[in-house]
């Protein structure tokens, strides 16, 4: 027991008390003239003039908007009334004699007196927390470096506001808070990491200057939660410059969609805009075309690598697709300055001269460009309109528009490749070659004002992917993923290439892994060529490998661990298949209640998941287990089988044939 911090504890939830009552009755006296308000404009209806009805709207509405802020202020004081903050450190200025305390919270507090009683996680103070151990440390804020000795660290658990848990500490974070956290049970939402973020994960959080942030790191190393805090931060830094919408997550699936969604809610932030990569794609397409959907590709390349459609999927991701893409955009470019073109019956302009007017530096659509230099030419040659010179440049390339274009593009394609999109439905694979074509072929606009892009499992895009969004989103990414997870394609240049294309770029690495425990890290480890993967010391069962004879066999084994799990004290359950096929015949034999996740799922209901790896990666689990391992598998390096054993936090079980 320390009576201090108590007597402080008791002090802040005072506070923080009186602030909320306060705001609960300013909350209902706006209600109550709110109310009146409306009754008002209906009770004398018929008197009242346009003007008046005008105001009377003005002002409801402007009582419906502060109602809003005050209801989002009182339930963070709801919040602080149960746990305030959850570190202090004591800070002695240069040339001061007093050590001032500081409380850390997940939201700050000042009470009425204007007395700042405790700190938002993100305020720059609370870098004294994240990145110092005891003794000499500092914190920029306004531009000017404060220093000074860090001569106390504290770290409290307040939960119902009384101290649970109180640790001195000389280090940055804790291990025995930071252990406590990661032992416990999982949900079916990411929870917030603030009072355990690690010194390499907070200079990334707080990293303001990276134009372009690229975060390769191992499974279960924090990139997505550190790159949602990170958002969270940038809010808070350049809030008169970032708001929530000015963010847009492009995220692999509905369920991961659901699964992060929670998070900046809680750092108290608005909800961010999150798409898939194909709506995202679909929203700058001008045609009424169908896109096929693209985890039905995903499947048939992870469920049949070698036939024919999953080649010609993969095949548009490969470097020699890209070479054959820009040829054949430079043979357009090639047709329209092939020919001397006829301006007037005496005027002709030779074919040399037109290309000079062709060089393309700043990689302009070539209609953009077509147009361009018919006005240049109009205005070189005196020509009262540039608008025939430009329709006979454009009647060379043969397309009156980019899709037709592209769909002839394919079928130059090599056997095999050619892939199956039409007029009507482009195959998903296509979408993004498609957009590029576009790009350089007639331009797209974009219409979205996002300043900051965040791209998760970045490993599962193709280089094509990241060119168009480079095009369509000049501004700040964060982009995260981990090559050793990829789902499709091996990945050796990726971050090389990745790095090449975007400017002003920065990667960052993180080999330490924080979800699972010591064991499933150190078993998982075998099946991907990464030597630097640490694990954090948090031992857990060892890893089960349960020999199964036949169907019948593994269903009974399958059926006796789930009502183990049931009776443990773990809370979710994933069981992760190879393929489709399993998951199906899994459905009709398991006879217990169980939320299966596919494309359409987005919210998970029951304890139990039954899915594949496609739409487990990301997500995490207690316990999982992988029904339909043959043991061959084990022996060999293989991404989908290293992403399914770092789902679990605390239990692998592993059922081989
Ligand atoms: N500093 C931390 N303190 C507490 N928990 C942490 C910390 N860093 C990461 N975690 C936890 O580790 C787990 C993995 O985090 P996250 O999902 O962000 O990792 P990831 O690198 O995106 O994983 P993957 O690539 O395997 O999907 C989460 O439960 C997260 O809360």
């Amino acid at each position: 027991m320390n009576v201090k911090e108590e007597q402080y504890l008791k002090r802040v939830i005072k506070r923080v008390n009186e602030k909320a009552d306060s705001l609960g009755e300013t909350i209902d006296s706006n209600e109550d003239q709110y109310k009146e308000l409306k009754r008002h404009t209906v009770d004398y209806k018929a008197e009242l003039d346009k003007y008046e009805v005008y105001n009377y709207q003005q002002t409801m509405s402007f009582i419906d908007r502060r109602s809003t802020l005050e209801t989002g202020i009182l339930q963070k004081l709801n919040y602080q009334k149960s746990s305030p903050y959850f570190a202090k450190v004591g800070f002695q200025y240069q040339q001061e004699q007093e050590v001032e305390p500081f409380y850390i919270g997940r939201y700050g507090f000042a009470d009425d007196r204007g007395e700042q009683l405790i700190y938002d996680w993100r305020a720059p103070i609370a870098s004294l927390y994240y990145e110092f151990n005891l003794g000499q440390g500092s914190y920029e804020s306004f531009g000017k470096i404060f220093q000074g000795n860090i001569l106390e660290k504290k770290q409290f658990e307040i939960q119902d506001g009384e101290i649970q848990l109180l640790v001195d500490t000389e280090d940055t974070v804790n291990d025995e808070f930071l252990l406590q956290e990661l032992s416990q049970s999982s949900s079916h939402e990411m929870k917030t990491i603030i009072q355990t973020i690690q010194k390499e994960q907070n200079e990334v959080i707080r990293n303001t200057k990276t134009k372009n942030l690229i975060i390769q790191g191992v499974a279960g190393s924090g990139k997505t939660a550190i790159a949602l805090h990170r958002m969270a931060f940038l809010l808070y830094q350049k809030r008169a410059s970032l708001t929530a919408e000015d963010i847009l997550i492009i995220s692999p699936n509905l369920i991961f969609s659901s699964y992060i969604s929670n998070i900046l809610p809680e750092l108290g932030e608005n909800d961010l805009q999150q798409l898939d990569i194909t709506t995202l794609g679909k929203s700058f397409m001008e045609e009424t075309v169908s896109v096929s959907s693209r985890q039905t590709e995903l499947t048939e390349i992870i469920e049949r690598p070698n036939s024919q459609r999953s080649k010609s999927y993969r095949y548009r991701d490969s470097s020699e697709f890209f070479e054959k893409l820009t040829a054949y955009l430079q043979q357009l470019t090639q047709q329209v300055v092939a020919e001397d073109l006829v301006l007037t019956q005496e005027k002709i302009l030779s074919k040399e001269n037109l290309g000079r007017f062709f060089e393309n530096p700043r990689q302009q659509p070539l209609v953009v460009l077509i147009e361009q230099v018919s006005r240049r030419i109009a205005e070189e040659e005196r020509l009262e309109d540039s608008k025939p010179v430009a329709a006979k440049l454009k009647k060379r390339i043969g397309f009156s528009n980019s899709l037709s274009a592209y769909l002839n593009f394919l079928s130059t394609l090599p056997q095999g490749c050619q892939g199956d999109s039409d007029k009507n439905l482009l195959a998903s694979s296509d979408l993004y070659p498609y957009l590029y074509f576009k790009l350089r072929f007639e331009g797209i606009k974009s219409k979205q004002q996002i300043k900051h892009l965040v791209i998760d499992e970045m490993q599962d895009y193709s280089m094509l992917h990241f060119r168009v969004l480079q095009a369509l989103f000049p501004g700040e990414k964060t982009i995260c993923g981990d090559i050793n997870q990829a789902l499709t394609k091996d990945q050796q240049p990726f971050l090389e290439e990745l790095s090449d294309l975007l400017p002003a770029n920065q990667l960052v690495t993180f080999d330490k892994s924080y979800r699972s425990s010591y064991e499933i890290v150190e078993f998982a480890k075998q099946f991907v060529n990464n030597p630097e993967m640490t694990a954090v010391k948090r031992h857990g069962n060892p890893v089960e490998i349960i020999p199964v004879v036949d169907f019948p066999d593994k269903l009974i084994k399958l059926k006796q661990k789930l009502v183990e799990f049931q009776q443990s004290r773990f809370t979710t359950c994933g069981i992760i298949c190879q393929s489709l096929q399993e998951v199906k015949q899994l459905i009709t034999e398991l006879s217990m209640p169980l939320t299966i996740i596919n494309e359409n799922t987005s919210k998970v209901e029951e304890n139990i998941v039954l899915t594949t790896i496609q739409y487990a990666k990301g997500l995490e689990f207690d316990t999982v287990i992988l029904p339909d391992i043959e043991l061959g598998q084990l022996k060999q390096t293989d991404n989908r089988l290293y992403t399914s054993c770092t789902r679990a936090l605390h239990q692998l079980i592993i059922l081989t044939n």
